[in-house]
């Protein structure tokens, strides 16, 4: 078992497919050296004697142009509108109150128009495998569907936007981005649906700054110190709303489009550190991730300030957006466009309140007088009959998922008994070891039930000699997002988390993930095992199965069947002898995994407008072939929906 498996993570991270590797790995290795033991409390802090990062201050930090040397550097404060640093004020206020903002590269390059042309002409990418989408499934429900598109240049995103696409490296659109990015610049509302890491971020950024920077927002008031964003993006986790701003600050740079974080966790005056994290320039002169120096810059108030500065993109979690909206910080008059990322998670019972007062109690502009659009990778039909409630007239999509036949991510459940699972897990861990693979090129996730089995787990981890962090709900936000730095530098390769980092995380050469303790409910299983194989690159998911997971051995075998993996023996066994849903805590309601438009089903009621939804506007079957009204064919894996 254990050879496979780590001939599996070989492959995986070798990107090779034979599977017909060695069988060396199967003696069980001589013991690890240990490092010198570090207290928890100590882990993952950066070292005093370290220095902070010279420039790379927050917007009070002054104008330092002559410090910019790319071939962009004139226009380096001027974004491609022309009211954008002329001491007019742009959509967001750039420049408005507070006097003119430094605009961080954020790409780190500073030749990067010498490297988006390079990537224009040399055709590279980041690694997605766009073959592997030819023959991708993809259903299209509404009236007067917008046509995909192929390639960017096909739609009109705007000059500046365009730069950053290239600068990113993104030859060409997701599937998921050729057929939402129409939809939305088209006006209309929308429900998506497409597998973890699909590059669902962008295909919601892109339409979003595009329209700001075309639309004519002169009229937005100027009110004291309240901020009037054009466009919400909400999403579950600090952490995520932390890579969607991260993203949007990408893909919105030089564009005159300003866009602010604000999550929980800490009083609003204190989100205002900011971790910065020095590369040493890993990629320009090849040196180790062990060269990355970490260092922190408390910048007081700052937040708020950015926002009395203007905003015109605000990234948040609900509870502290809803903190903002009460103390009149932000009003939602302005908005125009709203999105939720992890739209399921953000209506399902533990967020649907705070959404509802959000979104239908605070001022904003009801359906039809702003677009809206929901992403997610799962939509149990529940929630999506409480999402139409946000939505007008909207286009469902799913994007099924990458590869039909090619498993991106292998799927392995091992029957592993609640006390053997240290040693399992111990018997894995040295497996890879075995392997040579570099840290950073084989980060491991694993997942646990409790924020106390978090804590201990990655306690004996560093205890035997393998480096581990961790990220639950209990560790404040600084710890959390050192620990997050910390793991995706591959300093300690191991991460172990409970649920909160399960949705929309990005993490590079994440090769591993392990459910030591499986979710109650399939969906938090489809989210998590999406930390790995993503963009198109392949992954290995391992789960520890016992007689406690009982309720979720069905919705799993089918799961593993509708993604072309290999089921044991056991647990369909296990599957045939508990009934679907009985006791677990599924939330699709003994359907099918693949996420159906439920203004298809016949009980589905929205007031008489249901119906006349499907009078043929809509793509069906996309490249795969016509798959009418029943779900996934035979071989049309759905996992990811
Ligand atoms: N057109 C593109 N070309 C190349 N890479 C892309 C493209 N679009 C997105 N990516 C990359 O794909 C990766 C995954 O994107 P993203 O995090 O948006 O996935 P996601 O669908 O939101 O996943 P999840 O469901 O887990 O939240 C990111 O690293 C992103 O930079």
């Amino acid at each position: 078992m254990r050879s496979s498996w780590a001939d599996a993570v070989e492959n995986v991270a070798t990107g090779s497919s034979d599977n017909a590797g060695t069988s060396g790995g199967s003696e069980r290795p001589s013991a690890p050296t240990k490092p010198a033991y570090v207290p928890p409390h100590l882990r993952n802090k950066p070292l005093s004697s370290e220095p902070l990062p010279p420039t790379l201050g927050g917007p009070s930090s002054g104008n330092d142009r002559s410090g910019y040397s790319g071939p962009t550097s004139g226009s380096r404060w001027i974004g491609s509108r022309p009211d954008y640093g002329r001491g007019g004020r742009g959509p967001g206020g750039w420049g408005g109150r507070g006097g003119r903002d430094r605009e961080i590269n954020p790409f780190g390059n500073d030749n990067v128009d010498d490297d988006a042309e390079r990537v224009f002409t040399e055709q590279e990418n980041t690694g997605i495998n766009f073959d592997a989408y030819e023959d991708i499934l993809v259903e299209v429900h509404g009236d007067d569907v917008p046509p995909p598109v192929n390639t960017f240049a096909e739609i009109d995103l705007g000059d500046a936007l365009n730069l950053n696409i290239k600068r990113c490296k993104y030859v060409k659109p997701t599937p998921v981005q050729r057929y939402t990015i129409p939809i939305s610049l088209g006006g209309r509302d929308l429900m998506a649906c497409a597998q973890t890491g699909s590059g669902k971020t962008a295909a919601f950024c892109f339409p979003i700054i595009s329209g700001i920077m075309k639309g004519d927002f002169s009229q937005r008031p100027r009110l004291g110190r309240t901020a009037f964003p054009l466009a919400l993006i909400i999403s579950p986790t600090r952490e995520l709303s932390v890579q969607i701003h991260e993203e949007a600050k990408k893909f919105s740079y030089q564009t005159g489009v300003r866009v602010v974080v604000v999550y929980g966790g800490a009083p609003i005056t204190q989100q205002d550190w900011r971790i910065v994290a020095l590369h040493c320039f890993e990629k320009t002169i090849g040196l180790s991730i062990n060269a990355m120096v970490i260092g922190l810059i408390p910048i007081p108030g700052m937040v708020l300030r950015e926002l009395e500065r203007g905003v015109d993109i605000l990234v948040a979690t609900p509870g502290r957006l809803v903190d903002l909206l009460e103390r009149a910080k932000v009003s939602l008059e302005m908005i125009r466009y709203l999105a939720l990322d992890e739209a399921d998670r953000m209506l399902d019972m533990g967020f649907e309140p705070q959404i509802r007062k959000i979104v239908q109690q605070m001022g904003m502009p009801p359906p039809g007088k702003r677009q809206t659009m929901l992403f997610s990778a799962t939509f149990p039909r529940e929630i999506q009959r409480l999402a139409s409630d946000f939505l007008s007239s909207y286009i469902f999509l799913t994007v099924g998922r990458v590869g039909s036949s090619t498993d991106l991510i292998v799927q392995r459940v091992e029957f592993v008994p609640e006390n053997d699972k240290r040693s399992h897990l111990m018997d894995l861990l040295h497996a890879q070891k075995e392997n040579g693979l570099q840290p950073k090129q084989a980060l491991t996730l694993v997942f646990v039930e409790t924020k106390k089995g978090a804590d201990s787990l990655e306690h004996w981890l560093c205890m035997n000699g393998f480096p581990a962090t961790t990220i639950h709900g209990d560790r404040t936000q600084q710890e959390r997002e050192l620990a997050l730095r910390s793991f995706k530098s591959g300093r300690t390769p191991i991460l172990v988390a409970t649920d909160v980092a399960a949705r929309g995380l990005d993490i590079p050469h994440v090769s591993h993930v392990i459910n030591f303790d499986l979710p109650n409910d399939i969906d938090d299983y489809v989210h998590r095992i999406g930390r790995t194989g993503r963009a198109g690159k392949s992954g290995l998911a391992t789960a520890f199965f016992n007689e406690n997971n009982s309720s979720l051995a069905k919705p799993l075998a089918d799961l593993m069947l509708e993604s072309n993996q290999e089921v044991p023996e056991w647990l369909t066994r296990f599957a045939s002898r508990v009934s679907y849903g009985g006791g677990g805590k599924s939330r699709r309601g003994g359907g099918r995994f693949g996420a159906r438009d439920v203004r298809r089903e016949p009980s589905f009621n929205r007031g008489g407008t249901g119906n006349d939804y499907y009078g043929g506007g809509g793509y069906s079957g996309g490249y795969g072939g016509n798959y009418g009204g029943g779900g996934y064919g035979p071989g049309a894996t759905s996992a990811w929906d």
